[in-house]
C-alpha cells in the first residue's frame, strides 16, 4: 500500500486498464485484492481505537462486489459486520456475484436497509465507485439519498472504497449528495474526481492501492499530480554571485486602466518578488502614476512606452486591463509580439469576445499561457460554468488546444494544461486564495518564471504550484484562511522559493 503516487486516470483509462489486466495471462483477481486492501485499512484504524463494529454499505455495482469481499475478511479477523446490499444478485457482474455468496457461505447475513437501534464504529462505502453515472441530471435520489444522509448524519469515521459515493471520478462533483469520508482506499490509480473541485472535501485520507498492477506500464498517464516534489525539479538554478539583474530578466505588466490600478501593482510587486530582474508596468491609464512608493522599484510607464523597450522578456497582459477599445488594441499588440504572453483576466474577456483577437492568440509562434478561473473558462469556450466545473479535465485540455497555449483552469484542485494532451492536478491552495487580487499575483509570479528563464510550462506548474503552497503556509500561521490577502502570498512565496532553491533539504 503506498499513499503516494503521481499518475492519475480517469475513469475512461481505468477501465482500459482493467481490460488490459484481465487479458494477462493468468489475470489478477482485482476485486479479491481491493476488498482485502480495503478490511486491512479498516482493521488497522478500528485496532487503533479497540473498536469492532463495522457497517458496510454494498451498491448495486462492482464497488458493492468489493464491497462483499472487505465484509468477509473482517468478519474472518472476529470484526462484527453488518452488510447492507441495496442491488440484486442477478444484476451483478459474475466477479460481483462470487463475492457476494463468498460472503453467504461464510455465515454472512444481508440487510436491505440500515438496521434501526444498532450501532457502530466505522462505516464502510461501497455504494458507488467509477460507474456512477455522471450525465446531467443522474443525481442520487431514493433510496440512495437517504442511505448517504443517513451516514453522514451518523458522524461515523467512513471508509470510501474507490471514491466516496455520490462524488464524479473525473470531475469531482457531487451528484446530488455524496459521501463523506475519513479515508478513501482508491484501487489502481488516482482519480482527478479525488483531487480537484468538490473531491478533497469529501474523500478525507486518499490511500491508493495498485491491486499489484504495474500500472505505468499498460497504460501510460497522460495527467499527474502536481506535488512538492514535482516542484523541486522545476526550480530555477541558485545563483551565481557575477550574476546582474540583466541575468534575471525583467517583465513588462500591460493593465492598471483607470480605477483598477491595483491590479497591475500586485502584479507587478509579485514578479518583483519572485525575482524577475527588472519589472516595467505599462499602465492603460497613463500617466495616472508615477511611482509606487510603497514598491518604487517598479517602474511605472503609460502602455505605449512598454512596447519601446527592447530587452523584456516576457508580458503580463490583463491585471486592471478593463474591456475598453484601447485595452484591445494594446492586448492585440502583445499578441503580435513575439515574446512569451501570461494572459490573464480582461485579456482573457477580451480574446472570448472578440474572434479577431482570438485568432491573434491562435497563430502566435512564442509560448502563451492563460490563467483563466472557471468563469473565464466558460467565457472562452462558450459553455456554462456549470458545464466547465462538470469536467474540468477536459475544459483544461480544450483551452490548451483551442488557444495553442498551456492554461491552468483555476479553483480548487487547479488542472494545468500543456503540450501533449498532458495535464497537471494542482495539490497545494486552500480558501484562503478566494480573494481579490490573488489571481494579479499568480501572473505575476509566472512573469517572474519566465523572466529567469523557466519554460513556459515549468513556470505555469511552479507558479501555480508555489502560489497554493504560500497560501498554505499562510493557512497555518493564522489557523485559518479567513482574510488571507494576495500581498501576503507574494511575500510567502518568495521565502518558499528560496527555501526550495537553496535549503532543499529542510522539505
Ligand atoms: N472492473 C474491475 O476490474 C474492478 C472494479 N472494481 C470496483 O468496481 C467499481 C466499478 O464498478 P461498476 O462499473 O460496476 O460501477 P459501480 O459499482 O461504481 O456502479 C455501477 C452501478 O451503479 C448504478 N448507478 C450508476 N449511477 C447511478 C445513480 N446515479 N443512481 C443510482 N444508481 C446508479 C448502475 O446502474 C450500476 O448498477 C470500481 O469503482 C471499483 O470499486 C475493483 O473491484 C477493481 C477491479
Ligand atoms: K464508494
Amino acid at each position: 500500500m503506498r499513499n503516494y503516487s503521481t499518475a492519475v486516470y480517469t475513469t475512461a483509462e481505468i477501465r482500459e486498464i482493467e481490460q488490459l489486466a484481465a487479458a494477462l495471462p493468468g489475470p489478477p483477481a482485482l476485486m479479491e485484492k481491493a476488498g482485502l486492501a480495503a478490511a486491512e485499512v479498516a482493521r488497522d484504524r478500528l485496532l487503533i481505537y479497540g473498536r469492532t463494529r463495522v457497517l458496510v454499505l454494498a451498491g448495486p455495482g462492482n464497488n458493492g462486489g468489493d464491497a462483499f469481499a472487505a465484509a468477509r475478511h473482517l468478519q474472518a479477523w472476529w470484526f462484527k459486520v453488518t452488510l447492507v446490499f441495496t442491488g440484486q444478485r442477478s444484476t451483478l457482474s459474475s466477479d460481483a456475484q462470487r463475492m457476494l455468496d463468498a460472503w453467504l457461505t461464510a455465515g454472512g447475513k444481508i440487510f436491505s436497509g440500515i438496521p434501526e437501534n444498532e450501532k457502530w464504529d466505522m462505516v464502510i462505502d461501497g455504494l458507488f465507485g467509477i460507474g456512477l453515472d455522471h450525465h446531467e441530471g443522474r443525481e442520487l435520489a431514493g433510496q440512495y439519498l437517504a442511505l448517504v444522509n443517513t451516514v453522514n448524519r451518523m458522524n461515523l469515521p467512513v471508509l470510501a472504497l474507490d471514491i466516496p459515493s455520490g462524488l464524479g471520478s473525473d470531475s469531482g462533483q457531487v451528484r446530488g449528495a455524496a459521501i463523506r469520508a475519513a479515508m478513501t482506499v482508491t484501487f489502481i490509480g488516482l482519480k482527478p474526481g479525488l483531487v480537484t473541485h468538490q473531491g478533497p472535501e469529501y474523500c478525507g485520507e486518499i490511500l491508493l492501492d495498485d491491486l499489484d498492477l504495474n500500472t505505468l506500464s499498460l497504460r501510460e498517464p497522460a495527467s499527474w499530480i502536481m506535488d512538492q516534489l514535482l516542484a523541486q525539479t522545476l526550480l530555477p538554478p541558485p545563483r551565481s554571485a557575477s550574476s546582474h539583474k540583466g541575468t534575471y530578466g525583467s517583465v513588462g505588466i500591460i493593465g492598471g486602466s483607470t480605477g483598477m490600478m491595483g491590479a497591475a501593482l500586485l502584479a507587478g510587486t509579485a514578479a518583483l518578488k519572485l525575482g524577475a530582474g527588472r519589472v516595467y508596468l505599462g499602465l492603460i491609464a497613463g500617466k495616472a502614476l508615477e511611482v509606487d512608493t510603497t514598491q518604487p522599484e517598479l517602474m511605472l510607464r503609460p502602455v505605449h512606452e512598454i512596447f519601446k523597450l527592447d530587452q523584456l522578456s516576457c508580458l503580463v497582459v490583463g491585471p486592471g486591463l478593463g474591456m475598453r477599445p484601447d485595452a484591445r488594441f494594446w492586448l492585440s499588440s502583445a499578441l503580435e509580439s513575439t515574446l512569451p504572453l501570461v494572459l490573464d483576466a480582461d485579456a482573457l474577456n477580451l480574446i472570448a469576445t472578440h474572434s479577431s483577437v482570438a485568432n491573434l492568440l491562435r497563430k502566435r509562434k512564442a509560448p502563451s499561457t492563460l490563467t483563466p478561473h472557471p468563469a473565464e473558462a466558460a467565457r472562452l469556450l462558450n459553455m456554462d460554468i456549470s458545464a466547465i466545473q462538470n469536467d474540468r479535465m477536459a475544459a483544461a485540455a480544450n483551452l490548451a488546444k483551442k488557444f495553442n497555449c498551456c492554461a491552468v483552469l483555476k479553483g480548487g484542485g487547479s488542472i494545468c494544461a500543456v503540450s501533449g494532451g498532458k495535464r497537471y492536478i494542482n495539490t497545494s491552495g486552500n480558501p484562503g486564495l478566494s480573494s481579490a487580487g490573488t489571481g494579479d499575483v499568480l501572473s505575476g509570479i509566472v512573469g517572474a518564471l519566465l523572466a529567469q528563464g523557466v519554460s513556459s510550462e515549468n513556470a505555469l506548474l511552479l507558479a501555480v504550484y508555489l502560489h497554493g503552497a504560500a497560501a498554505d503556509i499562510l493557512l497555518k500561521q493564522q489557523g485559518g484562511p479567513v482574510g488571507m490577502t494576495a500581498s501576503e502570498i507574494s511575500n510567502t512565496a518568495r521565502n518558499l522559493l528560496n527555501q526550495w532553491v537553496y535549503s532543499p533539504e529542510i522539505h
